[in-house]
Formats: structure tokens, C-alpha cells, sequence
């Protein structure tokens, strides 16, 4: 069972600072690029503004979508199509998760969480295993999230746990009973597994 630095009442400046950090150690380590999976939602998007402010070289990031709706880039749901608007004019790449994709190992794996205890689109009826033999799936969360009712396509546990840090980025107390539940080794949910996996450092902002 992973045990995780729990940062609390953390401004989305804040957890931007925390992966300049990160990134700028990464950069500094390799002369190649950086690889981060990043998680879709909501959350993400203003403290990915902020992070793009800082002064890194970003055309060394490969940006990996942790998952997606199955929906057209350009529809409001897309994660990718978000990403892109973000990430591209900063001079960063992002991938198009297609289940033809050789995933690579991730210097950072950021994910989100949901109520539920889903992370990327691993919600609990699709079973995740932690020796799933695929890199990315393409699935149908039952029921479908009201708030994104998309077949969707994921990184699956082995893929996200391929990373030499975890970040969390959860919002709310209800999401923190859960994930606290999860850490604790008292649930079987999807971020419970994902936990129970994880040999390297996990942060998780709140
Ligand atoms: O495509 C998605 O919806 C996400 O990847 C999903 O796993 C998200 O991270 C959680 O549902 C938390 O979402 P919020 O950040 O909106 O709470």
C-alpha cells in the first residue's frame, strides 16, 4: 500500500508552483523529452493556465490525455481538444489516445478522482486489474457520469503505475473520505487498486 504526502487547501497556483518544481527537476535529469499523463475533468484546467506561465522549455513536454470521451476534438467534453488549446501554443506535444498507442513509462502520472472513486475513466464497473495485459482501453462507464455521458478510452492501472510520481489533485470532502478510505487499504475502488500498485512517491493536493 502506497503511503501518500497529503498537501491540504492547496490554490491551484500553489500545486502549478509544485509542478514546475517537478517538471524543471525532470528536464534538468534527461536531455530528452519529458512525459506526464494528465487527467481531464474540470480540475486541471486553470492550474494548467498557470502552469504554462512558469519559464520552462515546453517544447520538451510530451503531454499523454490520462483518458477522453469518446467525442470529436472540438466537442466541449473533449479532454484532448482542451489539452491542445492549451498545451500546443506553449510548444508542447499531445497525443491522441488511440488504443494502437505503445504507452511510454511517465515521469509523472497526474490523475483526478471522481465521487466514486473512478481515476482516468476507470470507473468501478469496469473492473480495473492491476495486471490488465493492455496499455489503453476503450470503455463504457455504467451508469454514464451526468456530467460526460461518453464511451470512453483510458490508460489502464498497469499504464498509469508505469510513472516515477503519482499527483492527485482532489477537491472536495466527500472525495477525501474516499480517498483517504482508498489509502487506508478500506475499499476496493478503482483508486484504492491503482493505490495498492504504487511503489513510487504519491502527492495529492486538496
Ligand atoms: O475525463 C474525466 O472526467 C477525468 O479524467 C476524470 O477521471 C476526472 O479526473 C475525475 O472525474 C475528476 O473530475 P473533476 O476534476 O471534474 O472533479
Amino acid at each position: 500500500m502506497a503511503d501518500a504526502t497529503i498537501i491540504e487547501n492547496a490554490t491551484d497556483g500553489d500545486i502549478a508552483d509544485w509542478l514546475a518544481q517537478r517538471l524543471g527537476e525532470a528536464f534538468a535529469a534527461t536531455e530528452g523529452p519529458v512525459t506526464i499523463t494528465v487527467p481531464g475533468g474540470s480540475t486541471p484546467f486553470p492550474i494548467i493556465e498557470q502552469l504554462l506561465t512558469r519559464d520552462l522549455d515546453w517544447s520538451r513536454l510530451v503531454v499523454w490525455p490520462g483518458d477522453d470521451r469518446i467525442v470529436p476534438e472540438d466537442h466541449e467534453a473533449s479532454n484532448t481538444g482542451k489539452l491542445r488549446k492549451l498545451f500546443e501554443p506553449a510548444g508542447a506535444e499531445v497525443v491522441t489516445l488511440t488504443i494502437m498507442e505503445q504507452v511510454p513509462h511517465f515521469d509523472l502520472a497526474w490523475l483526478g478522482m471522481g465521487a466514486d472513486g473512478h481515476i482516468a475513466s476507470l470507473f468501478p464497473n469496469t473492473d480495473p486489474k492491476l495486471d490488465e495485459p493492455r496499455s489503453i482501453l476503450r470503455l463504457t462507464p455504467d451508469p454514464l457520469p451526468p456530467e460526460a455521458p461518453f464511451d470512453r478510452i483510458s490508460l489502464t492501472l498497469p499504464s498509469l503505475l508505469a510513472s516515477d510520481q503519482i499527483l492527485f489533485v482532489i477537491r472536495g470532502s466527500d472525495k477525501r473520505t474516499v480517498f483517504d478510505q482508498a489509502l487506508a487499504g478500506k475499499s476496493d475502488l478503482p483508486v484504492a487498486r491503482l493505490l495498492a500498485g504504487a511503489k513510487q512517491p504519491v502527492t495529492c493536493f486538496t
